[in-house]
Parts: structure tokens; C-alpha cells; sequence
């Protein structure tokens, strides 16, 4: 792998300069590289150009948080640029937006050909989504899109301006100029997720998106390591690495290990809660349909009747088909009752947490806030508290553990391998070679025959 030239430096004319002439495949990452989530990066080949994904960074603090309640639609890319939520990728945003921003080249001048691929639907994958140019070409899986439209008819969508997108059934490639692209289903808390191969002339680029391999669709990260092997260059998530310490050797495998829940354990769990003589409050991430499922047929296996928040009665309906009680009035729940399990989405929590009889049992699985990084976590957990209100964790992460995730490199052994989407990405190893890639600088995607040389 051969390290380019520093975009950052270039001028337009000398990108097309130097890329025209030589036909090789680069690749150049724009964000997320050392964050957990907001990977941005960008394969080049032929003048033709695949960024993937398009997430904002998620950085719960105060301030962070505080800029984010100024969003509306008209004002969304400035706020997050000026955040650096979003990183100033040029030929990417709307000619017309970019004026702000000196140097920031719109997508109407840049002369590469420009489409962008979506892994899934959460947001540090898809946050910036409506703030791409509405004439650049954006690709998800079928399923992915449906997922988007369910949500975006529910009132949840990315802020910025609705526009059109491309949904693309796995295992059939498409092309973005000489680019060809295969979407894959994932393992992921995602409905839809995906992974890819991105081949540009002879080299093939493997990009994970998240994955695990101990949801209910631990096939398909199977399938993919096979789609993969032998690489030119694999990029890898590594969320779960992050929290490794320094001087932990990570080695890969497929155990599961005693203290963890694969998704299919959590019903147990739920279902013992459930039973409890008590009144039940819980949360879950709406896009994670799967678990959707499980929480409506473990409800159905006790005599309480289930109360889902309208939009997760809305996804339940037109994702699984399934009818399930819900309530236009939160505020106005029973919750004295110990007959209902009632879903209190974190967005209602506040105005109804004071209604929550004292001895109740919280749920949070794997919903907001996310944990105690996120700066709204101990005033959620006081609250709780101070209620006397019961909180249980059942929690089973999107992510593969770090040993899984490394078991899936190793299977990979790809050429190259690009770990990100990690605090701590030199974690990963790499069973050839390995490069941590920097913001800003376009590699050339060589199969490892290059020297990694600045
Ligand atoms: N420092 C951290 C730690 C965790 N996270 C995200 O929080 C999520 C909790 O559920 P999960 O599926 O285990 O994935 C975690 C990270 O995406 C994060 O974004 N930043």
C-alpha cells in the first residue's frame, strides 16, 4: 500500500491529474477512522469515485448536544460541518451550501463522477444522508430503503432535504463507472444492514460495514468472510476493541465467553422480567426488527398486554406484519398498572417519567442513552433512582466482541487491512499488512506490493 499524496493539499486540477493518467485504485477516509461511527471515505478508480458511508459522528457532550437542538433542515450541513460532525468532503454537498465554506468544492464543480453506498441505517452511518447533493447517485439495499422509507413515513429521518435513493439487492453487482459494487447482508442490529466488495480493475476492496456474529443472522457474516478472502484491502469496524485495555493481546475467536448475551439469549431474560408483579417500562432501538420481534412474542407468552410507543407500532406493523397496542398519549399511560409492558421511548422519558409508580422496572436494551459516555446517561439513571424505579440492562451490542471481530480478519486474511470505526483501531491485526489510515491522505490500494511511505 502506497501513501499518495495528502488530499487535504490538492488542488481540483491536480486530482484529476494524478488520478487520470495511472488507473489505480485509491482510497482516501474523510472521517471516523479513530471515532466510534462517522467513517467517511472515499474509492477512487478511472475517474470515477464510491464514498461510503455517511454518518455523523456521535459525540454526546453538552456542547455537542447543545448545537444539535438548533437543527432544522435548511440549516443541517452548516451545523454540522461547523460541529465537524460531518467532514468537508469535496464534491459531496450542494454547490449552493458550500459557499460558506472557503476551498469546499461543490458537487456541480468537481469533475470526478461521484456515488455513495449506505452499510445501514443507523445514524453515524447515515446522519448526513439528506445533506449529500440531491444529483449524486446514493445506494442501499432494498432492504435498507424500505427500512428508510417505514421510518422517514413515521417521522424519522436524517434533517436536511428529502431526496431519492437507489435500492440494490444483495449479491447483485451494480456499477458506478468502471467501479463494481456487491451489497451482502450482514450480521448487524440493523435491519438491512450490509457489507461490500467494492472491485476496481483488479483489485478487490472488502468494507464491513458493523458486524457481528452473535445476532440471529450469524450466517451472513459467514457468507461474507468466503465473499471476501484474500482481499486486496479489507476496512473493518472495531468498536468493541475500544475498550480493551492497552495491554490486552487480542486473539482471535469464536468463542462466546460466559458474560455475554447473543441476541437470541435476550428473550430469556426479557421474559423473566416480564413476569414480574410489578409495572414494566422498557426501551429498545427501533431499528433493531429482530429484537422488535422477540419483545412482541415474548409479551405474547405472558398474560400482559403490550403497549408499544406509535412509531415502534408503526415499524411492527409494516415490517412484521404484526398489530400490536399502542397509544397516541404516552403521557397518559397506566402506569400504575402491572398488566401492561409499557415501551417509553427515551424521547417521551422526561415528560413521563414523573407518572412511573416507585418500585416499577426499567428496561434499557441497547437504547438511549447509550451508556455512561453519553453525557445524558446519569441524569437518566438518577431519575431512575431517586424513583425508586428498577433499571435492568439487557443489552446485546451490534458489534462483534473483539476477538470475533479480529476472527473474522484472520478468516479474511486480507493483503491489506484498514481497521476504523474503533477508539482504538491499532488493536486489530492484521495478518499482513496493516495500516492505520490517516484523515486526509489517498492511499493506493496496491494489494500490500507498495511500501507504507509518507
Ligand atoms: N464511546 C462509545 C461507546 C459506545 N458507543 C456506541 O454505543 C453503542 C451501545 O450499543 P452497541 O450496539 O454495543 O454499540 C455501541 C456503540 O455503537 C459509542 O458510540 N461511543
Amino acid at each position: 500500500m502506497f501513501i499518495f499524496s495528502h488530499a487535504s493539499k490538492l488542488s481540483m486540477a491536480s486530482v484529476v491529474e494524478q488520478v487520470a493518467p495511472n488507473h489505480k485504485a485509491t482510497i482516501t477516509f474523510y472521517a471516523g477512522t479513530q471515532t466510534i461511527g462517522g467513517t467517511i471515505a472515499a474509492i477512487e478508480y478511472n475517474n470515477h469515485r464510491v464514498v461510503f458511508d455517511f454518518g455523523t459522528d456521535f459525540r454526546p457532550d453538552p456542547e455537542t448536544l447543545a448545537a444539535l437542538r438548533e437543527l432544522n433542515d435548511d440549516n443541517a450541513l452548516r451545523i454540522f460541518l461547523e460541529q465537524r460532525l460531518l467532514p468537508k468532503v469535496d464534491g459531496v454537498y450542494p454547490d449552493a451550501q458550500v459557499t460558506a465554506f472557503p476551498g469546499l468544492i461543490g458537487a456541480a464543480e468537481f469533475p470526478i463522477h461521484t456515488a455513495v453506498i449506505i452499510s445501514h441505517l443507523h445514524l453515524d452511518h447515515v446522519g448526513g444522508l439528506l445533506c449529500i447533493d440531491p444529483g449524486i447517485d446514493v445506494y442501499m439495499s432494498d432492504k435498507s430503503l424500505e427500512l428508510y422509507n417505514v421510518l422517514s413515513e413515521a417521522g424519522d429521518r436524517p434533517f436536511g432535504h428529502e431526496r431519492t435513493f437507489n435500492g440494490v439487492p444483495y449479491y447483485k453487482p451494480f456499477f458506478v463507472g468502471d467501479i463494481k459494487i456487491t451489497a451482502y447482508p450482514i450480521d448487524h442490529d440493523c435491519y438491512g444492514a450490509s457489507a461490500f466488495i467494492i472491485e476496481a480493475g483488479d483489485k478487490r476492496i472488502a468494507y464491513t460495514g458493523d458486524l457481528r456474529i452473535h445476532g440471529v443472522h450469524s450466517r451472513y457474516t459467514f457468507e461474507y468472510i468466503e465473499a471476501a478472502k484474500h482481499a486486496d484491502l479489507l476496512i473493518t469496524e472495531g468498536v468493541a476493541a475500544s475498550f480493551l485495555p492497552d495491554d490486552y493481546e487480542l486473539v482471535g475467536s469464536k468463542e462466546f465467553g460466559e458474560d455475554f448475551y447473543a441476541e437470541k439469549d435476550l428473550d430469556r431474560q426479557f421474559l423473566d422480567l416480564f413476569e414480574l408483579k410489578k409495572p414494566i417500562l422498557f426501551d429498545f432501538y427501533a431499528r433493531n426488527i429482530e429484537r422488535l420481534r422477540m419483545i412482541i412474542d415474548t409479551a405474547s407468552k405472558t398474560d400482559k398486554q403490550l403497549v408499544l410507543s406509535p412509531k415502534h407500532a408503526f415499524l411492527a406493523k409494516k415490517l412484521l406484519g404484526a398489530d400490536v397496542r399502542t397509544t397516541d398519549s404516552l403521557t397518559d399511560a397506566d402506569y400504575e398498572s402491572d398488566r401492561l409492558l409499557i415501551n417509553l421511548p427515551f424521547e417521551q422519558f422526561d415528560s413521563c417519567i414523573d407518572k412511573v409508580a416507585s418500585g416499577s422496572i426499567y428496561i434499557h436494551s441497547n437504547s438511549e442513552p447509550l451508556g455512561p459516555f453519553d453525557s445524558r446517561w446519569q441524569a437518566f439513571i438518577d431519575a431512575l433512582a431517586i424513583r425508586d424505579i428498577e433499571l435492568h440492562s439487557l443489552h446485546s451490542s451490534g458489534h462483534g466482541k473483539a476477538e470475533h471481530i479480529q476472527y473474522v480478519i484472520d478468516q479474511i486474511q486480507p493483503k491489506v487491512l484498514m481497521p476504523v470505526h474503533s477508539l482504538k483501531p491499532y488493536k486489530s491485526v492484521g495478518p499482513n499488512q496493516r495500516i492505520l489510515p490517516e484523515i486526509g491522505v489517498t492511499y493506493m490500494i496496491d494489494g500490500g506490493d507498495g511500501q507504507a511511505n509518507k
